[in-house]
């Protein structure tokens, strides 16, 4: 007999987000299963920032159900289940680096070796260093060592390879290879002029006409 097929990790059913009236995307039909990265494609304001934000729980969706693990969940435990690193990464400028992570991690109640974490994006040395002096790129890394401390299985990745230079794009690419490898699952925006993680994805279109995940 076959084995059944997988509870997808993330589940999306007819999930459509609109602002005063006027549809953004949706609705859209996706799943994600462990071990997986859908790549969401569309051009410059088809929605994929605000698709990733729904899902991170910092908006709400018009229309739609959003599933983890086989279950249906609200706005708060898809805060609490995903780790969302933004376009912008939205740090505290006068924060450290490393007051930075703390802050982030203990607001996800997550403990870890920050020190090991900043030097494992290349921020060794950058510890102290004040967030509004850190460049694009290292603001970008240290989103990822947060990405890299966190717990969650879902990763919402918004341009990861956005202000990074070719290591860090390595990088990005090592850290989300790590990740599905051990069961997490993926989702990100890439513009065609950034790459694409080496690993392979499935593709979720935005814009006319989109509606369901290839
Ligand atoms: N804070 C906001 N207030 C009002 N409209 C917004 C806001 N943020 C985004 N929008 C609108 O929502 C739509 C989708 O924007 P979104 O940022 O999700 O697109 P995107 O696909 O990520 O674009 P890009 O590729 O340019 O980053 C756009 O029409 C945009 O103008």
């Amino acid at each position: 007999m076959p084995s059944p097929a997988p509870i997808p990790l993330l589940q999306a059913r007819g999930l459509a987000f609109a602002r005063n009236g006027e549809p953004v995307f949706g609705p859209l039909d996706f799943r994600l299963d462990a071990g997986e990265a859908l790549l969401v494609r569309g051009g410059n304001g088809a929605g994929k920032t605000t698709l990733l934000r729904v899902l991170a729980g910092l908006l709400e969706a018009e229309e739609g159900i959003v599933e983890m693990d086989g279950r249906r969940v609200d706005r708060d435990h898809l805060a609490r289940g995903s780790a969302y690193l933004g376009h912008l990464p939205g740090h505290k400028a006068d924060l450290s680096a490393l007051e930075n992570l703390a802050f982030a991690m203990a607001m996800h109640g997550v403990t870890g070796d920050l020190e090991a974490a900043l030097a494992a994006v290349g921020l060794a040395g950058y510890e102290d260093s004040q967030a509004r002096r850190l460049s694009a790129g290292q603001n970008k890394r240290l989103g990822l060592a947060r990405l890299r401390l966190s717990p969650a299985k879902l990763w919402l990745l918004d341009e990861p390879y956005a202000n990074l230079d070719l290591d860090g794009i390595a990088l990005v690419d090592a850290l989300v290879r790590d990740h599905l490898a051990g069961g997490g699952a993926v989702l990100l925006t890439t513009h065609g002029a950034y790459a694409a993680p080496p690993v392979p994805v499935r593709t979720l279109p935005l814009g006319r006409g989109a509606g369901a995940a290839a």
